[in-house]
């Protein structure tokens, strides 16, 4: 009889922390506590980022109440490393990211036989549907799946920097590309050199990944959100601020924005 998909270690990854050291009720304690930057991070993007959603949709807090749900299912998902939380943490992760495509895929990039973004959403929600489904048939690929659409992400960077004249979004960028690449090489190094860490009594590099992509995530979210508006809201300024070290633009970047003619407001 396979055990339940609810099962403590129903997962087939275990991940480097050692297991129950701290807790008998945590498997893998840091793991499952860093998880907090996305419970933190996830309602301060929706305080900073409220004004640009009231002005260009109001589903981009939805982008952000999705983040704060990969948390919680992410700390469930290592304090039980169940196959029903790694589910759960990787489904949540495809929603969002097919959430943050719907929203803010610039038009240009959209396949030539979708004309307007409510069919883009349509789509989109296909294939995250699909996608889900598909979860299923080998789980143990999933995330490198998932972390292979950052490349797809690379790109749309590239291209829409090649039109940018804005040396703070510039820059956002390249923090964004710098925090993903810590965040990658240290979720890599977590999965595949384990026994090397171990040896230097030091297995907390997933952690260290939570802290560094939540942060990559905040970052490249508003970089998109700015492309997006000179498409979608072309008549609004937008001015890239920093929370809470505005002078010296360290913290969440977010975008306050200032109309230049009345246009429609969701609020
Ligand atoms: C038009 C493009 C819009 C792009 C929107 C991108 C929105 C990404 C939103 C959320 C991704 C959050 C990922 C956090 C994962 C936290 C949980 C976790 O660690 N899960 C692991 C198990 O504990 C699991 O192994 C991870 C699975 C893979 C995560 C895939 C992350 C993709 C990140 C995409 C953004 C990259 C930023 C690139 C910056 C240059
Ligand atoms: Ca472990
Ligand atoms: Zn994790």
């Amino acid at each position: 009889m396979p055990p339940s998909i609810f099962a403590r270690h129903s997962s087939e990854i275990d991940w480097c922390e050692a297991n129950y050291l701290h807790s008998e009720y945590v498997a893998e304690y840091y793991n499952t506590v860093t998880n907090v930057a996305f419970l933190l991070v996830g309602p301060l993007m929706m305080y900073l980022s409220h004004p640009y959603a009231c002005r260009r949709s109001l589903t981009v807090h939805l982008v952000w109440i999705m983040f704060i749900m990969i948390g919680l299912f992410s700390m469930y998902y290592h304090m039980t490393l169940s196959f029903f939380g790694q589910l759960l943490d990787e489904i949540s992760i495809l929603w969002v990211i097919c959430l943050g495509y719907a929203i803010w895929l610039p038009q240009p990039y959209f396949p030539r036989f979708i004309k307007d973004r409510n069919k883009f959403g349509a789509a989109v929600f296909l294939v995250a549907v699909a996608s889900t489904l598909l979860s299923f048939v080998k789980p143990v690929i999933n995330a490198y799946v998932l972390n292979s659409i950052t490349f797809h992400i690379l790109f749309l960077l590239v291209k829409e920097l090649r039109k940018c004249d804005n040396r703070d979004i510039i820059n956002l960028t390249f923090v964004s590309f710098s925090l993903w690449l810590v965040a990658i090489s240290c979720w890599l190094s977590d999965r595949l050199f384990c026994n090397f860490w171990e040896r230097l009594n030091f297995s907390y590099l997933h952690s260290l990944w939570h802290i560094f992509i939540c942060l990559a995530v905040a970052h490249v979210n508003t970089v998109f959100a700015y492309f997006d508006a000179q498409y979608e809201i072309p008549d609004c300024t937008l001015q890239l601020q920093y929370w809470p070290f505005k002078t010296k633009k360290i913290g969440l970047p977010y975008l306050t924005i200032t109309m230049t003619k009345d246009t429609t407001k969701n609020c």
